[in-house]
């Protein structure tokens, strides 16, 4: 498969290429050339098959020639270690759980899958690769696990100062090894826009292999398709109108959905449910796309106010607002709203959401008031032991800690200050 960038001014690059820029050079996010759509009877079918052989046909035609199948299949069943359930919550809404990985959000499945790619793509080890993240809480983390120890690989991480959750830094700036974590005087976005920079310096480029691992990189945003296909298979006997509520920050996950469904996937409609942080849903509003500085929510890692992602969904559906406007709806709620939904579901339901996942489930709410045949699936895409203060606090009761929670819990912080893209780059540099 070649990739083109989506400001239409560099060459096409292979998977392989597109995957070790990270972006292209003219600043562009790469694209797929085409999407094939599967055939309808891998969809009729899909209860017969394993989580590895849906991801293995679903992703295939956009990582050949350069990853030969069978090392795609390895890759697959290792990226794919752990579980995906589905919780039933109520007559029309249940939850996707993606928190069953090593650091507990939904990222793993992107950052295990990319490290491995780079990991396949860097054997011979002919270059060191220097990976840029920048992070609103758990990417960060993600790429760390993933690529902890992978041969060839330095993993620098920019996190926004005090605006992610206790565990979170202690995931992402505890590591060491080939990890470091960069602490950013600043916004999520002041960290995604210096990542962005020193792809286009060239006192930087000249020396060092750059490339991305957040949801910029296609081997990092691509494999969060499966998750969509996964609750289909569960679901699709059942429900025969389903959509999906995807809580969103950069819209990696939400326009990884919309590739399921241009692959074939029958989902009837997405709905981007966002925070305070609520550039889409007042696009959808108004028809004005205005990027603003993001403002600091309890589900943090949505604090996001301009959503790299965004301009992959104008390519999906051609720029064109009401074809986009019949796939997408979009819905913004505060942290009051936010709280009152983590105790309605855990008095009504008995289920401990964290924060983003409430955000999710008041998106299914919103919905269904005016479509009450479907079936709505809101993505857990954090568990709720990443956020303990807010979720203790909120439903009023302990909540135990997974061995994974427990197993960063007293390990010692490790970051260094930066305050401008200056700082950035003079340790890239001197590093
Ligand atoms: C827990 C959680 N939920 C939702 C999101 C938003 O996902 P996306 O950036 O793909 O829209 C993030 C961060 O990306 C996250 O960490
Ligand atoms: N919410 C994210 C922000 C970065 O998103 P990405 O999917 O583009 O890596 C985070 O948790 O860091």
């Amino acid at each position: 498969m070649n990739y083109y960038s989506l400001n239409r001014k560099a060459n096409k690059a292979s998977f392989k290429e597109a995957v070790i820029k990270g972006i292209a050079p003219d600043k562009g996010l790469y694209f797929p050339e085409s999407i094939t759509p599967l055939p309808e009877s891998f969809f009729e079918t899909i209860d017969t098959l394993s989580h590895t052989e849906i991801a293995f046909e679903a992703i295939k035609q956009f990582v050949e020639p350069d990853i030969p199948e069978m090392v795609l299949k390895e890759i697959i069943k290792e990226t794919l270690s752990f579980d995906f359930p589905i919780v039933n919550i109520s007559e029309h809404i249940s939850t996707l759980e993606l928190f069953h990985g090593p650091t507990m959000a939904f990222k793993d499945v992107g950052a295990r899958f990319m490290a491995r790619c780079l990991g396949y793509f860097n054997k011979d080890n002919m270059n060191e690769v220097t990976v840029l993240v920048a992070t609103s809480g758990d990417t960060g983390g993600a790429v760390a696990n993933g690529f902890l120890g992978v041969k060839g690989v330095k993993v620098v991480i920019l996190y926004p100062s005090g605006k992610v959750s206790g565990i979170q830094e202690k995931q992402l700036t505890t590591l060491g090894q080939n990890i470091t974590a960069l602490e950013v005087d600043g916004v999520f976005d002041d960290c995604q826009d210096m990542v962005k920079q020193a792809f286009l310096d060239t006192d930087i480029t000249d020396h060092i292999q750059l490339t991305s691992a957040n949801s910029i990189n296609v081997a990092r945003w691509l494999p969060q398709l499966f998750y969509f296909m996964f609750a289909y298979k569960a679901l699709h006997i059942e429900y025969q109108d389903i959509v999906f509520s995807v809580p969103s920050g950069n819209f990696g996950n939400i326009c990884a959905g919309m590739m399921a469904q241009q692959l074939g996937l029958p989902i009837n409609h997405f709905i981007a449910s966002n925070n305070e942080n609520n550039i889409v849903t007042n696009y959808l509003n108004s028809q004005s796309y205005n990027p603003k500085p993001s403002v600091q929510t309890i589900s943090n890692a949505m604090d996001v106010g301009n959503p790299s992602n965004f301009v992959r969904i104008q390519e999906i559906y051609k720029n064109n607002f009401h074809e986009l406007k019949k796939n997408l709806s979009g819905f913004s709620f505060t942290d009051a709203q936010t709280r009152a939904a983590m105790k309605e579901l855990y008095t009504k339901y008995n289920y401990i959401a964290d924060p983003h996942g409430a955000v999710g489930y008041l998106g299914c709410k919103a919905f269904l008031e005016n479509n009450h045949q479907s079936h709505c699936v809101f993505l857990e895409t954090a568990h709720p032991t990443k956020f303990l203060d807010v979720v203790e606090e909120t439903v009023d009761t302990q909540v135990p800690l997974p061995k994974q929670i427990q197993d960063v819990m007293d390990k010692d912080k490790h970051s260094i200050k930066i305050a401008s893209y200056e700082d950035l780059k003079n340790y890239l540099l001197m590093s």
